[in-house]
């Protein structure tokens, strides 16, 4: 695998303050270019950050048998053993709107004892990403265009959803010699993703001519990535950038994806303002669930070739 030697700059919102027009200018060429930026003074600690990867290692360092009985063969399907997206990764979900009772399910199966510690702290951060995810479809929206967002947020994202992977990558022991993915090239199935990545890095995207960038991971500050839906809703306006995680380090690696999605039933189409007035429409609407089953069955035992996306499901001449 090629070693990848650059870094991406990318914007730095501070998503607790209204946005100058130098930073959503920023901002509208950071997700035209890369589909990628960061924010910052998200409001979620960094005890909370310490807290949420006490009580994860906890259930990753659980036997197998033990997480299995929430795995892709039981009732629950939380959990996403190695193998599956690589064999180097493994994952829990937690899905909203009720992240605490999602949270307990897999708990009550897993742990002998109850614990609340693990439902509570979930709770929390899932109301966080959730009110972090609509002010970052508000800002992206603005990024479009003038008064976008008051045109468009309420009629056309007020009903999206949130669901939380979390994930625990451990490399083989010889990496230091030999990069590995530690999760394969794919695009996000969200309209926003808000990734958290410990110190150690490793998350990159791919440039348009098709070069792996470093996403670095910065103190304090949360990635923001495109997803398809998003890209779709913008006809393709919005990057949804293809990006991967590398494993660099001999060091496990901890990381929090948050996926904001529209409602399964949604039809997607872009407003003719998006589109513009050349109305040169990219994608046939679609209705979202049925994309997300379309990215179900083609990824199903290959998950790091995703050569099926949102532009072969639903792109006009592609
Ligand atoms: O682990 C990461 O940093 C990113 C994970 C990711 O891209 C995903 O789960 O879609
Ligand atoms: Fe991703």
């Amino acid at each position: 695998m090629a070693e990848s030697q650059t870094t991406v700059e990318l914007p730095v919102l501070d998503i607790s303050q209204p946005l100058s027009t130098s930073k959503l200018s920023a901002l509208s060429a950071a997700c035209k270019e890369w589909g990628f930026f960061y924010i910052t003074n998200h409001g979620v600690s960094k005890d909370l950050y310490r807290k949420l990867h006490s009580l994860s290692n906890h259930l990753f360092n659980l036997p197998y048998e033990t997480k299995v009985k929430v795995g892709p063969f039981s009732s629950i399907k939380t959990y996403t053993p190695h193998f599956i997206a690589s064999p180097f990764f493994e994952s829990f979900r937690v899905s909203g709107p009720d992240f605490s009772s999602s949270a307990q399910s897999s708990v009550e199966a897993l742990l002998k004892e109850p614990n609340s510690d693990f439902s509570e702290t979930l709770k929390e951060y899932g109301r966080k990403m959730t009110e972090l995810s609509k002010a970052i479809v508000q800002v992206v929206l603005m990024s479009l265009g003038k008064d976008f967002q008051k045109k468009f947020y309420e009629s056309e994202f007020s009903k999206c959803h949130g669901y939380l992977r979390i994930i625990n990558y451990s490399p083989p022991e010889n990496v230091v010699e030999k990069q590995v993915e530690g999760l394969g090239m794919h695009t996000d199935m969200s309209c926003v993703t808000i990734v958290y990545q410990d110190e150690i890095g490793g998350l990159q995207v791919r440039s348009k001519e098709g070069t792996w960038m470093d996403i670095n991971s910065c103190e304090d500050t949360l990635v923001v990535n495109i997803g398809d839906l998003m890209h779709a809703w913008s006809n393709g306006r919005l990057r949804s950038s293809e990006h991967r995680v590398v494993l660099k380090r001999n060091a496990n690696r901890f990381s929090l994806a948050f996926f904001w999605c529209f409602e399964d039933e949604k039809n997607i189409s872009a407003p003719d303002e998006v589109v513009g007035e050349e109305d040169n429409r990219v994608y046939k609407t679609f209705i979202c669930k049925d994309y997300l089953r379309f990215r179900e069955s083609s990824e199903k035992g290959k998950f790091e070739k995703v050569g099926f996306t949102v532009k072969q499901f639903a792109g006009i001449n592609s």
